[in-house]
């Protein structure tokens, strides 16, 4: 029994014990169990190759970027975008989408059986401030919605990836730098889901040999796409409001420090993982990190730019909270060393970057 125990402990079955089994529920109907080396989902080499990708939970702050990154990588028809949400129409029209309800495990299932889907990138989620505002519905999606998503993945053979975030770190956990393994106790159930995330996908990666691999994003800074009811918002939401008003009340203190990354590293580095060769990864979840500021320090850059610019505050004492047991500063060195991660973007050319990309669209609206 011991012997049994440790070989899913051990990240290669390479003691020469029975391979392990999936968990019931793969089985449908037959009380039988199949050993995950069944090999009843094999593909042929040159099929391997050619990725299929579906991304769950699509439309956020996050997805369409995502998308339209990894169309570019593996071809428009080969990467699916999917949510509970109608899609914008510029969206339903830039390649294949789909409903899928990641709380209905059969219906996730069809999709990935019908798609012959080989990777799955999974979004869906209720963030910290809005997790907080819906806890059950937030268990649900953020924890439910997961385990439905692994089984699939393990069942079907999928490279699995879940992005995790600076909100698994809580108060107990050292904030200025936070590295990979430290105290996790977070306080929002956004944090407690997605610790439950990690540990799950490297429990089933071990168990089950599922290929799960997990990023902990910082906040995340987008241009083209609104954020989801976060506590790191605030830093899309200046961009906006500095060029269509040339004032913004931020809900942060100004001294609050946080993690923070532009878009378009946060989807390289996750292409970047998906593709890194197992043997260079010592482990399943990774912190990510580019910078780190205040919205003192982000107002002060924005008005190099806009000097007009006026910044008051007026703090959202939940958010506030969520923030003061975030991490300040991430350690990312294990991603750098493993495999190679490095961030392109720092404050000044994010702040380019954004203002460049509001003053053009709010030029094109005036002229309409
Ligand atoms: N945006 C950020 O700053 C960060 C995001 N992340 C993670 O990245 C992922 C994507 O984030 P965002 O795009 O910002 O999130 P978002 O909140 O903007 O979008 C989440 C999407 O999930 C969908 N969804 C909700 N319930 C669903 C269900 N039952 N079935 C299928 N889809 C459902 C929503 O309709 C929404 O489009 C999330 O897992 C989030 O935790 C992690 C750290 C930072
Ligand atoms: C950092 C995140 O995970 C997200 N943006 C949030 O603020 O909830």
């Amino acid at each position: 029994m011991l012997r049994r125990v440790a070989c899913w402990m051990q990240p290669s079955p390479a003691c020469g014990c029975r391979a392990p089994v999936l968990p019931s529920r793969f089985l449908g109907t037959s009380p039988r169990q199949i050993p995950m080396d069944a090999n009843f989902h094999s593909t042929s080499f040159l099929e391997a190759d050619q990725q299929r990708v579906l991304i769950t939970g699509g439309l956020g702050q996050l997805g369409v970027g995502l998308a339209n990154f990894l169309r570019k990588r593996f071809g428009k028809d080969n990467v699916i975008l999917s949510d509970i949400r109608k899609p914008p129409e510029h969206v339903f029209l830039s390649g294949p989408f789909i409903y899928s309800d990641i709380l209905d495990y059969k219906n996730l299932r069809e999709i990935v059986v019908n798609n012959r889907i080989t990777w799955l990138f999974h979004y869906s989620a209720l963030l910290s401030a809005v997790g907080e505002a819906n806890v059950s519905l937030a268990r649900a999606v953020n924890i439910t919605g997961l385990h439905n998503v692994l089984d699939v993945a393990a069942e079907h053979g999928l490279r699995l990836f879940v992005p995790s975030t600076i909100g698994a770190f809580g108060p107990t956990s050292p904030r200025n730098p936070t590295p990979d393994l430290c105290i996790q106790r977070p306080r929002t159930i956004y944090g407690v889901s997605k610790v439950h995330a990690e540990l799950m996908g490297e429990y089933y990666y071990y168990r089950y040999g599922l290929d799960f691999r997990c990023l902990r994003y910082p906040g995340i800074i987008s241009a083209d796409s609104q954020p989801g009811g976060g506590t790191t918002d605030y830093a899309v939401q200046i961009f906006h409001e500095a060029v269509k008003n040339g004032r913004f009340e931020c809900n942060l203190k100004p001294d609050t420090r946080l993690p923070m990354m532009y878009i378009d590293d946060c989807l390289r580095a996750t292409l970047e993982v998906m593709e890194a060769p197992a043997e260079s990864l010592s482990m399943r979840t990774y912190n990510i990190n580019a910078m780190s500021f205040t919205p003192a320090e982000l107002a002060q850059e924005v008005l190099k730019h806009v000097p007009e610019f006026q910044v008051t505050y007026n703090v959202d004492p939940v958010r506030q909270a969520i923030a003061d047991s975030w991490p300040m500063n991430f350690d990312d060195s294990n991603a750098r060393k493993d495999w190679g991660w490095k961030h392109d973007i720092d404050l000044p050319e994010l702040v380019t970057t954004m203002l460049n990309f509001h003053g053009s669209e709010n030029r094109v609206a005036q002229a309409n």
